[in-house]
């Protein structure tokens, strides 16, 4: 079963049965259907979440007569957040023999300043709703994307040379990547199906599968989960990205969550280009009570990482968070610094780097598809992290890092604030995004 049937599954307990001669019958009453039907349909699905109690839909009860009773074989994936490895750290007492931290007498278990700034961060990031997260924060995006379909829907008279026009247009415009417009547009053409649908829902019904379906299938072998040291040397995550993608920003939250795990957590300041970013990581060490290696600005980043693996070796760190400066316009010298960082660690640590996660603004569309293209040409990337997703309406941008770049997102920042990071669940996302085309259709 196809992601798309997977969520309408979870949500209404009915797959979708493509109906072809059925619809060409319905022509004639359904001629006008009012485009402002999925519109609709958002307000009667709108606080739905998948797998919770309380999600009865006008839909759902509609359905349930005829509704499969294994309804809950196959349900829409819910994971658990994944914890990576957790390993027993016992000794969380801090070495003060730093030159440089103005923080480190907090080291270990300074969270107070965290639990008053953030008071629900400790407990309830572990309870909050996942789905709910994505929900709210693909807000922006899914209404953007309804709108414009409702547009597009608007203008369908028949499936002609225009049609397809209009469909490339419309997917563009919602940054799913031009090649993933082009090749969903020449897959519908090839399918009959779409030549006997008349109805303005059953349009939809088949691009929002099609384009829903494709991405399920593209992403296959893709794994999103980060990889941790096998054994008891740190692991070491290093962030790449563009000045204000987010780097900073995630390490923070990533810092925290380590950190609330019982993890010892270490972050290096490796973007000694702009002497901002050094305080500003170590206003982030401070909040969430972990030391920062440092040095000052303009100083060799290789070397301030260089001091960062061997204490984090000598003094038993979990984990190592590496920044660095994102200077994509002096592309060779970025280059030639990430390398030499890379080549840094790896001397240290054959295993390490465990990832070289780069950060992309989400709220950018196709500048963040295009930074991606970049940076991959130039460092070994392993995952991505996809930044302000949450007042963004450029969600679609998912899609177009999956089917045209492969690399997997690994991480999701959905807001500011310390707990407002995800581990990346493609199925979340999809349903965030496209949820009342998937759910409300077909009725
Ligand atoms: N809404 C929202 N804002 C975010 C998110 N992640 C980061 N930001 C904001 O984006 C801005 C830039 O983030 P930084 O972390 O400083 O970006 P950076 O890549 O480290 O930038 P440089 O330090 O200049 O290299 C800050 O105001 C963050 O609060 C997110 O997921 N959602």
């Amino acid at each position: 079963m196809g992601l798309f049937d997977r969520i309408k599954k979870a949500f209404t307990g009915k797959e979708d049965e493509p109906k072809e001669t059925e619809k060409v019958d319905e022509t004639a009453q359904n001629a006008e259907e009012p485009e402002t039907k999925s519109a609709d349909k958002t307000a009667e699905s709108e606080d739905t979440t998948v797998g919770s109690e309380d999600s009865t839909t006008e839909a759902e009860s509609k359905d349930e007569s005829d509704s499969e009773p294994e309804q809950k074989d196959e349900p829409l994936e819910i994971k658990p957040e994944d914890k990576g490895e957790v390993k027993d750290v016992s000794d969380s007492s801090e070495s003060e023999e730093e030159t440089v931290e103005p923080e480190s007498e907090e080291t270990g278990n300074s969270e107070t300043a965290d639990v008053e700034e953030n008071p629900e961060s400790e407990s309830e990031s572990e309870t909050k709703d996942d789905v709910k997260e994505y929900d709210e924060g693909l807000k922006k995006s899914r209404n953007s994307f309804s709108a414009r379909f409702n547009r597009f829907l608007a203008n369908f008279r028949s499936v002609d040379e225009e049609f397809f026009d209009d469909l490339e247009e419309l997917l563009i415009e919602s940054d799913v990547g031009y090649e993933t417009a082009m090749r969903l547009s020449d897959e519908l053409r090839e399918e009959v199906k779409l030549e006997n649908v008349k109805k303005r829902s059953d349009v939809s019904d088949v691009i929002v599968k099609k384009l829903v379906d494709m991405y399920d299938e593209e992403g296959k072998e893709e794994d999103n989960s980060l990889k941790f040291s096998n054994d008891k040397t740190p692991t070491i995550f290093l962030f790449v990205g563009v000045n204000g993608a987010g780097k900073t920003t995630t390490i923070g939250k990533l810092a925290h969550r380590y950190q609330q795990e019982g993890k010892k957590v270490l972050l290096a300041a490796g973007d000694t280009f702009r002497a901002g970013a050094i305080e500003q990581l170590q206003v982030w060490g401070k909040r969430v009570g972990v030391p920062v290696q440092a040095s000052k600005a303009q100083t060799d980043p290789a070397s301030v990482v260089f001091d960062a693996v061997h204490r984090a070796v000598e003094e038993d760190f979990d984990i190592l968070l590496v920044d660095t400066a994102g200077r994509l316009q002096n592309k060779e010298g970025l280059m030639r610094e990430l390398e030499k960082i890379k080549r840094v660690i790896t001397r240290e640590l054959p295993e390490a780097p465990q990832e070289v996660l780069l950060v992309l603004d989400g709220s950018t569309g196709q500048n963040a598809l295009s930074q991606a293209k970049q940076f991959n040409e130039t460092t070994d990337v392993s995952g991505i992290v996809l930044t302000k997703i949450d007042g963004s309406s450029q969600g679609g941008i998912v899609l177009a890092i999956r089917n045209e770049l492969h690399i997997p997102v690994k991480l999701v920042g959905l807001g500011e604030q310390m707990d407002d990071l995800r581990d990346f669940d493609p199925e979340k996302f999809i349903y965030g995004l496209f949820k009342e085309l998937i759910v409300g259709s077909g009725e």
